[in-house]
């Protein structure tokens, strides 16, 4: 029998954000032996000792704090070259750029790696099995990150697209949303195939304008991400729209939530990118309505239904 431990030496890992995915990320890498320094602003924790000497950075901090972080890490040393992997699910909405577009742009000398896939952390941390993708245009630093987190309970693929990876776990948080409204009102299950099919066709068309790869979308990142989280009401951003459909109010769900759901803001973002761009996203924009208090969601399924008649696809 191989040793793993002579493949696969312990490293030092920094995790940043010890939320739910972050603590989540930590426990993997530790079952594999890695030493972790899981830090966050509420630990309280030194940044620059957290990150001192270590051989990976991990972001798991929401798309509201990865501006803020990028700025105290230039404060400090980072260790040279070492991979940077960022987790977050989300769009800034200030450049409308991607978590990783913004590491890179902090970062320039360092490989960024996308670290995405259907991965609810609660699932996790209970140690159920679960795949995910790690991708990089530095295939050699996504091996090294496929190393740190791969087991026998947790399947790690690496992937050339870190775009379309990172896109996809992205805006499937918006389906996720209309998924949430379409059960709450228990539209039943041709609508929700109907939704999901034609969501994925919607992401397709935004995530390979911003430079993803269509076969990208068809994978764990894509539409296995998109299956994980427009199905479980372990999901927040499907919880958002299941209790939009109750009739509660955004502000009451999120509230109630007291954690984070990526699509609110999401959406917003996309919304302005789809603008900008000419690119058609009508189950998002109906999202994006709902969310801005514009319609309801019964009037959302109406507006959908109701689009001008069309192939399914311009073969
Ligand atoms: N929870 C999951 O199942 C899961 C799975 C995959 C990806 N993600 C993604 O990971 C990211 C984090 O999700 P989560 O579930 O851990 O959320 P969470 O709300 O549990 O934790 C968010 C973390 O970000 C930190 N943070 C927020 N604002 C910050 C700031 N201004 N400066 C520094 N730190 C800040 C918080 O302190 C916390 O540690 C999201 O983008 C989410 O989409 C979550
Ligand atoms: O709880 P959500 O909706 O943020 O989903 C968590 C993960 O993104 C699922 O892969």
């Amino acid at each position: 029998m191989s040793d793993s431990s002579v493949s696969n030496p312990p490293l030092k890992i920094a995790i940043l954000g010890a939320g739910a995915w972050g603590s989540a990320l930590a426990k993997l890498a530790n079952y594999n032996g890695h030493t972790v320094y899981l830090w966050s602003r509420r630990l309280g924790n030194s940044l620059a000792e957290s990150i001192h000497s270590i051989d990976v950075l991990v972001s798991a901090i929401s798309m509201r704090g990865v501006t803020a972080t990028i700025d105290q890490l230039h404060s400090l040393k980072l260790p040279d070259q070492i991979p940077i992997v960022t987790a977050t699910k989300g769009l800034d909405p200030d450049s409308t750029c991607t978590p990783s577009q913004l590491w890179g742009r902090g970062f320039p000398d360092h490989p960024i790696v996308v670290l995405s896939g259907p991965n609810l952390s609660a699932e996790i941390q209970q140690g159920l099995p679960a795949a995910t993708v790690v991708a990089s245009e530095d295939l050699e630093a996504a091996k090294i990150v496929q190393r740190v987190f791969a087991s026998n309970r947790f399947r790690v693929y690496t992937s050339s697209d870190p775009m379309g990876t990172e896109l996809g776990g992205t805006l499937k948080n918006v389906i996720a949303i209309a998924a949430g409204v379409c059960d709450g009102l228990q539209l039943g299950t041709n609508a929700k195939s109907a939704l999901l099919t034609r969501a994925l066709t919607e992401i397709i068309r935004i995530g390979t304008h911003l430079g993803g790869k269509t076969e990208t979308f068809f994978g764990l990142s894509g539409l296995g991400d998109m299956l994980t989280t427009c199905n479980s009401a372990l999901s927040r951003n499907y919880r958002v729209g299941y209790g939009l459909a109750a009739g509660k109010t955004l502000e009451q769900v999120l509230t109630e939530l007291g954690s984070t759901a990526e699509g609110v803001n999401t959406t917003n973002v996309l919304i302005e990118i789809a603008h900008r761009e000419r690119i058609p996203v009508p189950i998002s924009w109906q999202v994006y309505q709902l969310l801005n208090h514009q319609i309801t969601p019964q009037k959302a399924v109406e507006s959908l239904m109701e689009r001008d008649l069309k192939p399914e696809f311009y073969l």
